[in-house]
């Protein structure tokens, strides 16, 4: 059974192709942080342009947009937050995500969209970004990807550190860890783990401020460089690569599967983490959409999925595999240990 029912009307590609007309009603509406303003409390047009500083037309415009996507709702004159708006997009609420989604997903994500047609047909010009080097060797860029990723990431480190038994390890390599989100939940969850956390310079600036903030810089250091190019850390009880395998060139993960069990001290797992599909290839819809995302930055990506994963820590020599769900329907985690 696929995920998706084949499509028959008209209507259903225009949903699809319009999508993204939608995705940026949303966006603006956290840009002028609408939905705080709503929170709570029905507001009209003329309040809301008051409270958010909009022209009156726009401000009508883009609420009856938001309506007609279900984010917002209207009661006689006033326009209210739906409850997912509520609980997901007010700023301070406890699952509010509407930074993310303006920081990473409108400001960086989106505008990749624009060159993937080049991407797809290898003719991305020397100004567009073609892997995670050249993006993050601007700063800014990187702080600004880093800090929503971090976020992002703490909730399933806690997860992993669940899933996989790392209670004999005594060093981690995180590598790709970017601000640490991984390295801090492992590290709160086994008292006796140190982290190295590979990543770029700019990425490691970024970091070093998170893992003081946790109380951690005793314990998780940067090696700051590029993965695929400079040497690793001699040794390592366990080696992590989360979302690292969609951001490098298919033809670089069986090399990093391998430089990972040569690394490892024996009995040390290896643990990958990343948008993954389904050997059929039907989907999940948001792991492959993900995967076409970091195509349209990273033209050498490769579409994996678990068993490929596997197979490549089969090759290199480990054993005892396992595969797991961990964040449902975008990621899974394969690991494996090198014999004792
Ligand atoms: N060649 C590379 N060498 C080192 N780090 C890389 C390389 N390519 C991508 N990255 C990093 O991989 C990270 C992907 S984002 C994932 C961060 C973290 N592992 C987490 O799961 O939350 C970014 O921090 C990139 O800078």
């Amino acid at each position: 059974m696929g995920y998706a029912a084949p499509l028959e009307t008209a209507e259903s590609i225009s949903e699809i192709a319009f999508a993204f007309m939608g995705s940026k009603a949303l966006f603006a509406g956290l840009h002028v942080d609408l939905f705080s303003a709503l929170s709570e409390k029905p507001l009209t047009a003329e309040e809301v342009a008051a409270s958010t500083g909009l022209d009156v037309d726009r401000a009508t415009t883009l609420l009856t947009a938001l309506t007609a996507l279900g984010l917002l709702t209207r009661d006689g004159s006033g326009f209210s937050n739906s409850p997912a708006a509520e609980s997901f997009l007010v700023k301070g609420k406890k699952y509010d995500f509407g930074d993310y989604l303006r920081f990473q997903i409108d400001q960086q994500m989106y505008p990749f969209m624009t060159q993937l047609n080049a991407a797809m047909t290898g003719s991305l010009d020397e100004l567009q970004v073609a892997s995670y080097a050249e993006w993050f060797s601007d700063p800014e860029q990187a702080r600004l990807y880093s800090r929503s990723q971090h976020a992002g990431s703490l909730g399933p480190g806690r997860g992993l550190g669940k899933k996989v038994d790392l209670s004999h390890a005594r060093t981690l390599l995180d590598v790709g860890g970017g601000t640490g989100a991984f390295s801090i939940s492992l590290c709160k969850i086994y008292e006796n783990l140190s982290s190295t956390i590979l990543d770029f310079p700019t990425v490691a600036a970024v970091g070093r401020d998170f893992i003081a903030e946790e109380g951690l810089s005793d314990r998780i250091r940067y090696q700051p460089g590029n993965a695929l190019t400079d040497p690793w850390p001699q040794t390592a009880d366990a080696v992590l690569m989360s979302y690292l395998f969609s951001g490098v060139p298919g033809k670089s993960l069986p090399g990093l599967v391998r430089q990972s069990f040569a690394t490892l001290t024996p009995g040390g797992r290896c643990m990958v983490h990343d948008f993954m599909v389904d050997e059929s290839r039907e989907g999940p819809k948001l792991a492959a959409l993900w995967q076409l995302q970091h195509t349209a930055f990273n033209p050498q990506a490769k579409s994996v999925t678990s068993d490929y994963v596997a197979g490549l820590m089969e090759a290199a020599g480990f054993i005892d595999i396992e595969v797991s769900v961990m964040i449902p329907g975008l990621t899974m985690l394969v690991h494996g240990r090198r014999p004792d």
